[in-house]
């Protein structure tokens, strides 16, 4: 579920170091805990694997070539999601996921690492992002905040666009949306009402105005997604009409469950004010498991 090139850097890997890959610069670590990999292009988390497990987190066999970005991990849309575009932009997710990172520090310690990144160059005349990742065996989480600047409110949308590695995304369920009202952006984003909990069976591409944890199921693993600063879960998946960057059948092994903030909860945020948005991805435990 991330590529065999990917893969062999990060077995050569004992500890952290920095190397390039489909050039771009990558920190990698390979520790007692886990792996993680952090692209800095986009301060992505490309990888994440627990000691013991397989990869969380999903990777394009054939990433596209710079200056686009790399389909996987959690790429970052910011300052605005999809085409919520402010006047006078047109790129579609913002240009975060595009833009040089640079890593400011990487704390270490034996039970996990916390590892904190900026735009090499400014992003917004006055939104000003940062990127606080942690990791540990027992979790992965990813803040993206943001600080106004400027010295008037500034309506904001954004992402963390997660690619979860799944067994078969159409044997999927996302557990936590039943009742939750969402937009269909394949149906000229209509309204509905989630009826149970979503299997996913095949393309789907909707905006869930909820703020509660969802729990990913593929019949292998359970992963529980937390979230805070975000009142909209996308799930994605283009079914048999990917992108040119990834072959239909290296599709199926991902699913996007996106913390988000969209059109449905757009922020407005004050001169001075800063936003949290935040993923937080852990198994589930076995009490939450059985329903206890
Ligand atoms: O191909 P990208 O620009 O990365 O966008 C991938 C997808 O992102 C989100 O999930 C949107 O809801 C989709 O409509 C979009 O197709």
């Amino acid at each position: 579920m991330i590529p065999e090139s990917l893969r062999a850097l990060i077995a050569d890997t004992a500890g952290q170091r920095t190397v390039e890959w489909q050039g771009r610069s990558l920190l990698i670590l390979n520790q007692e805990w886990g792996e993680l990999v952090v692209c800095h292009q986009g301060a992505q988390v490309l990888h994440y694997q627990p000691t013991g497990d397989s990869p969380w987190l999903w990777v394009t066999e054939t990433p596209a070539a710079l200056p686009g970005s790399i389909r996987g991990g959690i790429p970052l849309c910011w300052p605005w999601f999809a085409d919520e575009f402010p006047e006078g932009e047109s790129e579609l997710h913002g240009p975060a996921r595009k833009a040089d990172w640079r890593i400011d520090a990487v704390d270490e310690e034996e039970e996990g690492v916390e590892i904190h990144a900026s735009p090499v160059s400014a992003l917004h005349a006055a939104l000003s992002p940062r990127v606080v990742i942690f990791a540990s065996r027992r979790f992965l989480k990813v803040e993206l905040i943001t600080e106004n600047r400027g010295e008037a409110p500034i309506k904001m949308t954004g992402a963390l666009h997660t690619y979860f590695a799944v067994a078969n995304a159409f044997e999927c369920r996302v557990t936590g949306l039943a009742g939750a009202s969402y937009l269909d952006k394949s149906q000229d984003f209509s309204r509905f009402d989630q009826q149970g909990e979503l299997g996913v069976r095949g393309p789907l591409d909707r905006i869930y105005q909820t703020s509660q944890v969802q729990v990913l199921e593929d019949g292998k693993r359970q992963l529980r997604i937390a979230k805070q600063g975000s009142d909209s879960t996308v799930v994605w998946h283009p079914g048999d009409a990917p992108p040119a960057d990834t072959s239909v059948e290296n599709a199926r092994s991902f699913l996007c469950v996106e913390t988000a903030c969209t059109r449905l909860d757009p922020v407005w945020l004050p001169p001075g004010a800063q936003h949290l948005l935040a993923q937080h991805i852990s198994p589930l435990s076995g009490d939450e498991a059985s329903g206890e």
